[in-house]
């Protein structure tokens, strides 16, 4: 009797594809059951795109700064006949996001794990049931049944010793805000526009809204960002909100704070949002940004007997268990944190502890996370809240870029570093950094910090001159000279 483990991973995303590569290389027999196409929202619909869409407008910006360094260029983009031609850059975003989901895929099968297209949902604790499209099986796209595993009509059945559920997450819709694709629309739906919306309102300012008002206000669009809450941001360091809040604001987006968005209509040829307080605001088109919701619905998970928390998400230990023996979950259907790397991380470990590996539950205090805006907010670490709110007893030092030459060369007129270690023993536990290639530049910071570097010892490193890097260092040496 073969002892090889067979694992059945529901959703090819970050979560699961790194999962299977995991469990491929620790020799179990691997199926990834993906409805749509690996890589999943992250690498088609989600994280990728919206990059690759920013990095687009990042060019553009090029263009408005490029006077104010003495570069002969007289007003906006539009003016020098710099314009988006939304059509096209959004087929070379899609041709990438696509590109890279072939590689992946190819990966999968070169490392002998089956794909398997459809939707899965669990029949019953180890055992996976997928609807397939019958014209992949007939095709035979689909592999040959494997044994123990029973075909029937449009289903598969697949036995799983070990099941790992990596379905991610959807975006939130309100009943009042319903979009059909064309002016109302979710982030999922963007890259099918043609044209540039001549005013687009984008409701919710979390990191999705803030990137991707960044992104078209860098097209050249106009811009209004409809906040609920009393900034942009609300859940980041707050002094790196209100630097990009005040760039926002300075660039020509109409940023409404305060401002929960109670329905969207459309009108004629655009729409229209109407604000809690009563107030309006007309535009070309809407855009919702208001959070999302697990995919966790309609996959026979509370009837195995897993447990959901309130908002729909699985519950998972620090290795990725559920309450049910066999079963395991990773990524944005756990709403344990919504990025790419902390997927990829639960996935991995879910493997590691379920095929006996080596395993070090997940911790949260190291991972690095970055806001893709001009200028980027890069994190690491505890954050500023953690001190003031007594949580950590750490102090910190904010830095302003201000007087760094680099920056001073590059007209760089917006951004810090700001370092926290812990009273006493000075070991670094955290920092943000809010500058151009913020989410490089917080490298050294997340190194310090997974390896427990003190102040001293970071102070002590060369850098060099000049370099932005420079006032990461600096940071460090005013907090090695400040008192306790
Ligand atoms: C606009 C935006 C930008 C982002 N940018 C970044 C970023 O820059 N960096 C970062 O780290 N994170 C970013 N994120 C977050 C990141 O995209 C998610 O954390 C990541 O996608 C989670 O991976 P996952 O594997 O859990 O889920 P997903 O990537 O959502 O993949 C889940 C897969 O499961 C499939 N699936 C669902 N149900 C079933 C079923 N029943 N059967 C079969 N298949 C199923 C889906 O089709 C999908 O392919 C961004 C998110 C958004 C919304
Ligand atoms: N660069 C990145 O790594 C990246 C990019 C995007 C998202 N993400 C991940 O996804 C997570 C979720 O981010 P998000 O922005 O999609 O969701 P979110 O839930 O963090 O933000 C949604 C915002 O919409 C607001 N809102 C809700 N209803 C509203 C209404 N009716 N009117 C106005 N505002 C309303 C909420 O108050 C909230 O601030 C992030 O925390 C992050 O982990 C990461």
């Amino acid at each position: 009797m073969s002892t090889q483990k067979s694992v059945v991973v529901i959703g090819g995303g970050p979560g699961g594809y790194e999962a299977a590569l995991a469990a491929a290389q620790l020799g179990a027999q691997v199926t990834v059951v993906e409805r749509e196409s690996v890589g999943g929202a992250a690498v088609l619909t989600d994280c990728v795109p919206s990059k690759a869409l920013i990095a687009t407008a990042d060019f553009m910006d090029r263009f408005s700064a490029a006077k104010r360094i003495g570069v002969g260029f007289d007003g906006a983009p539009g003016d020098q006949g710099v314009t988006a031609h939304l059509g096209e850059i959004n087929a070379r975003i899609m041709t990438l996001a696509t590109a890279q989901s072939t590689d992946i895929a190819e990966r999968l099968e070169s490392n002998g794990i089956d794909i398997v297209r459809g939707a899965g949902r669990l029949l019953e604790p180890g055992l996976v049931e997928v609807a397939t499209e019958v014209d992949a099986v007939e095709s035979g796209e689909q592999p040959a049944p494997s044994e123990g595993e029973v075909r029937a009509g449009r289903t598969v059945q697949l036995p799983a010793d070990v099941t790992l559920i990596a379905t991610g997450a959807r975006p939130r819709v309100m009943d009042t805000a319903v979009p059909d694709g064309e002016r109302i629309l979710t982030w999922q739906q963007i890259y099918e526009l043609q044209e540039l919306p001549t005013r687009l309102i984008v409701i919710g300012s979390g990191v999705t809204g803030a990137e991707l008002a960044h992104a078209y206000l860098g097209l050249g669009c106009e811009v209004v960002l409809v906040s609920s809450r009393d900034r942009v941001l609300p859940g980041e360091d707050a002094d790196a909100a209100n630097v990009l809040e005040d760039v926002f604001r300075r660039r020509g987006m109409e940023v409404l704070n305060r401002s929960r968005a109670a329905g969207v209509q459309r009108a004629g040829d655009g729409v229209v949002v109407e604000l809690e307080d009563g107030r309006t605001v007309e535009g070309s088109h809407a855009l919702l940004a208001v959070g999302s919701l697990p995919n966790s619905t309609d996959m026979g998970l509370e009837e195995a007997g897993v447990v959901l928390g309130r908002a729909g998400h699985i519950e998972v230990d620090r290795v990725s268990r559920t309450n049910v023996n066999g079963i395991y979950a990773a990524g944005d259907v756990t709403g344990v944190l919504p990025l790419a790397s902390v997927a990829a991380m639960q996935g991995r470990i879910a493997i590691a502890h379920a095929l006996g590996d080596a395993v070090a539950p997940l911790s949260l205090g190291r991972v690095s996370s970055n806001i893709f805006t001009d200028p980027e907010i890069a994190t690491v670490g505890i954050s500023q809240a953690d001190i003031d709110e007594g949580r950590v007893e750490a102090r910190g030092v904010m830095l302003p870029l201000t007087k760094n030459p680099r920056a001073k060369m590059q007209n760089v007129r917006d951004g810090f570093v700001k370092i926290f270690a812990r009273k006493g023993s000075d070991t670094i536990l955290g920092g943000v950094v809010v500058a151009p290639r913020a989410s490089e530049l917080i490298f050294p910071i997340a190194l310090a910090v997974a390896n427990r570097l003190n102040v001293d010892q970071f102070a002590s490193t060369f850098t060099v001159y000049p370099s932005m890097s420079g006032s990461v260092a600096e940071a460090a040496r005013q907090l090695h000279s400040m008192a306790d």
